[in-house]
């Protein structure tokens, strides 16, 4: 048995976020296109270098980018939708920025592509745009280019390709209907001269990545593979890794196994059949690349098992792979840089270097027949189960008490509405944000000087109420209607509930890219969760003190702490979902009972966690759309829950949104310019919406005839006295000069329509 080490991708932003220092000085026109580069450069260096030491024999090459990977895509393909064009039609790095943000240092403004999640992840790609007819051209040779930087330091690479049909299939038709496979002729050439390329090099394997394949596909989509996997082998003599990830396959498995491929790539983790079930059914004779190291969690291996598993097909095989289960980009980068996780606690862990020496630890025993070190490896694994960190029986008794609750309103949402009405007395087209406000430098400081006990709490908290106290002025000077403290104190909408439940742990460089230049640290959910003491109460109130105008409250709901958390595997994700509920409640009664009229409950992960295959929704549903009520269980009718979600697909999930029963859903729409509620209006949405009116991750301002626009085709759809106006999302990401301009325009739209009336 041959075998070899190898991931699927490793993080591409650095071990100190050099990828988004540099994209945002690039942006702010601070340092130069070659200077951009020369960073881009070093960066793959060094990670290419870390892997070889930590013992990956096949590089993966493909796995940079400088936005996102699915763009790199459209840009080799040189699908450019037709407002991001410029010059001609020569595409450069500022194209692919103008798709991503709607500018760039050169070129015109113009709206960005959508964004949307990429699987059951957090991170964000852009999603690509096909028209009728739509042709491709070889443009883009970052990967031709990054492939012969590898071979220049003498690596042996694994050259990374997004296959033709999980890009046409992430992509979205622009303008009249069509079938996108009619453009799978027009898209494989190029693969074929990409795929001609790289067998120029001398490559050994190239890793197709089709993730699709963990999703219910139609039938012509299937066959759609045979067709383009036999064109592959007709015309390239490359060895194919077809690379799946993110889920089961077995419901497509019968296509996978007869396509004309050299080898295939299990995500082991998410795999429901045993390896040795699946071993027999794959082809003898191809590479078989077992994703066995969790690309999505940062627990340790239990690498005992593994080998053993692997033990059973090894004199079977001529070759396998050893591999992680996807692509690392999900994970943070190395453990080693945590100085304040208790060191019992960080022995639980293994972050993407880690994980890398894993692989190494696995291949060695392997080979040499020895589980010697494999056994202190996961030692900390045992002792785990038994530690006092993970379990607490108050929790778990309050869990048991709370088995028959069915939580829900008092009362139906048309009676609570009145209640509502009455109490807040809003205008039609009522305006507000969606909670977070400018994260200024300054603001930033605050928090980092009083993490590094620079500053005592008091100052701290006094800092804190000075920002909230700037929000609400601004606010007021504004015009919004419904106001909200901002979340200062936060440094993102999940770890700061992590930071103040029990049951989590956090990192202090656990950095994984979300999308673009922005990053999040994932809490780690290690024991049993509960609230340790009131946690917005204070800051919601105080901000409450400063207006006569209603405070919308702002929590992150349970599902969303838990998809945007790294979650403990020992018990299930429905219950972790139900101590955060849990946990919430007392939170939102708390908040009522402080005199607090809206309480938004983001969830905007709630689409994210759906599992990959539809006959698996069901039951997830049932305990997501549980947790979610039962984070606002027992408040009366006259308090007015939010929720809001925010780059996601709606089509097939309304029934879920009908279900979570807010008083009010506030939505991202304004990119796929109020499509969506078209959606709303077929499903007969019952509840208040506000569909954001303005895409806030991209810098331009919109205009006040623009979103007076979307307004007017909003309120072709849905009920004017259901209707809010609002952003896309929150505003932390903005600067304050971009903010104001762009909710006084929102503001202005919605004067303006309210005066035609
Ligand atoms: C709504 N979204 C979110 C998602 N997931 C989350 N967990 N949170 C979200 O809000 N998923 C979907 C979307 C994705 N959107 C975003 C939007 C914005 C960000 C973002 O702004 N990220 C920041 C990092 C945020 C943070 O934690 N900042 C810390 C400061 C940490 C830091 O930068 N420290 C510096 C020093 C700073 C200084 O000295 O001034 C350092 O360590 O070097 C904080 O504010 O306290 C980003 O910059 O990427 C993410 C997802
Ligand atoms: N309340 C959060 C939601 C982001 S999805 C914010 O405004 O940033
Ligand atoms: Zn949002």
């Amino acid at each position: 048995m041959n075998i070899s080490n190898t991931i699927l991708g490793y993080p591409r932003i650095g071990i100190n976020r050099e990828l988004k220092q540099a994209q945002e000085k690039y942006w702010a026109k601070k340092i130069s296109q070659t200077e951009l580069f020369k960073i881009g450069k070093k960066l793959r260096k060094t990670h290419w270098e870390q892997q070889i030491k930590l013992g990956i024999d096949l590089i993966p090459v493909g796995d940079f980018a400088w936005y996102d990977h699915v763009l790199s895509t459209t840009m080799m393909l040189g699908n450019i939708p037709k407002r991001h064009q410029y010059n001609n039609h020569i595409i450069n790095i500022d194209t692919l920025f103008r798709i991503a943000r709607g500018t760039a240092p050169t070129g015109p403004k113009t709206s960005a592509s959508e964004m949307t999640k990429w699987f059951n992840t957090n991170y964000h790609y852009i999603v690509p745009e096909f028209i009728k007819n739509n042709t491709f051209q070889y443009q883009w040779t970052q990967l031709i280019d990054e492939l012969d930087e590898a071979i220049s330091y003498g690596y042996k690479a694994k050259p990374i390709v997004l296959g033709p049909l999980s890009y046409l299939w992430l992509g979205k038709i622009k303008g009249k209907h069509f079938d996108k496979l009619e453009l799978l002729n027009n898209i494989l050439p190029i693969y074929q001269l990409l795929l001609e390329k790289i067998k120029k090099r001398n490559i050994d394997w190239v890793q197709i990545d089709e993730p699709i394949l963990s999703l219910d596909l139609p039938e012509s989509w299937l066959n759609a593979f045979f067709y383009t996997y036999n064109f592959f082998n007709k015309n390239n003599k490359n060895n194919i890794i077809l690379t799946t990830y993110f889920g089961d396959i077995t419901h497509n498995f019968e296509t996978i196994v007869n396509l004309p491929i050299q080898g295939l790539h299990l995500d082991l983790i998410n795999c429901k059949s045993e390896l040795y079930t699946l071993h027999k059914k794959i082809p003898k004779d191809w590479l078989l690349s077992l994703g066995i190291i969790n690309g999505r969690n940062i627990w340790k291996s239990d690498l005992i098992y593994w080998f053993q598993k692997i033990k059973k097909i090894y004199n079977e095989r001529k070759k396998i792979f050893l591999s992680s289960s996807c692509s690392l980009l999900h994970c943070p980068i190395d453990v080693q840089y945590e100085k304040k996780i208790n060191t019992e606690i960080k022995k639980w862990f293994a972050f993407s270097v880690q994980k890398c020496h894993e692989l190494f630890l696995l291949k060695n025993a392997l080979k040499e027949d020895n589980i010697e070190k494999l056994v202190s490896w996961t030692q900390p694994i045992i002792e785990r189960h038994q530690s006092n960190i993970v379990n607490d029986t108050n929790v778990q008794n309050r869990i048991k008490k709370n088995v028959l609750c069915i939580p829900k309103r008092y009362n139906k949402y048309y009676i609570r509405s009145l209640e509502q009405k009455k109490l807040l007395n809003l205008p039609i087209l009522p305006t507000t944000t969606i909670g977070s406000f400018p994260q200024t430098n300054a603001l930033r400081k605050i928090r980092m000087d009083f993490k590094n006990s620079k500053i005592n709490q008091n100052i701290y908290n006094n800092e804190i109420k000075k920002i909230i106290k700037k929000n609400i002025e601004e606010q007021e000077k504004l015009g919004l209607d419904v106001l909200v403290h901002g979340e200062p104190e936060r440094n993102d909408m999940v770890e700061y509930f992590g930071e103040n439940l029990n049951g989590f742990t956090f990192t202090e460089n656990g950095w994984v890219q979300s999308y673009g230049s922005r990053c999040v640290k994932p809490p780690i959910i290690i024991g049993d969760v509960s609230r340790k003491k009131d946690i917005t109460v204070k800051l919601t109130k105080y901000a409450q003190s400063l207006t006569k105008k209603p405070i919308k409250g702002m929590l992150t709901g349970p599902v969303t702490i838990l998809q945007w958390s790294f979650p403990r595997e020992d018990i299930s994700k429905e219950k972790i979902a139900t101590q955060l509920a849990l946990s919430l409640q007392d939170e939102v009664l708390e908040l009522e009972k402080s005199g607090i009229n809206i309480i938004q409950i983001d969830e905007p992960a709630l689409r994210e966690g759906l599992p990959l295959i539809k006959k698996e929704w069901e039951p997830y549903l049932k305990w997501a759309i549980n947790a979610f009520k039962l984070s606002y269980y027992g408040v009366k009718d006259s308090t007015q829950i939010h929720t809001h979600m925010c780059y996601c697909e709606f089509n097939d999930f309304m029934n879920a949104i009908t279900q979570l029963d807010a008083d009010v859903i506030t939505i991202e729409t304004s990119r796929s310019d109020m499509e969506l509620l078209e959606i709303f209006k077929k499903f007969q949405y019952p509840n208040e919406i506000g569909p954001g009116v303005y895409d806030i991750h991209s810098p331009n301002i919109p205009t006040i005839e623009c979103i007076e626009q979307l307004l007017k085709k909003a309120i072709n759809c849905i009920d004017i006295n259901r209707l809010w106006v609002n952003p896309d999302c929150g505003l932390k990401t903005r600067s304050w000069d971009e903010t104001k301009l762009s909710i006084k325009a929102m503001i202005q739209a919605a004067i303006n329509i309210r005066n035609k009336l």
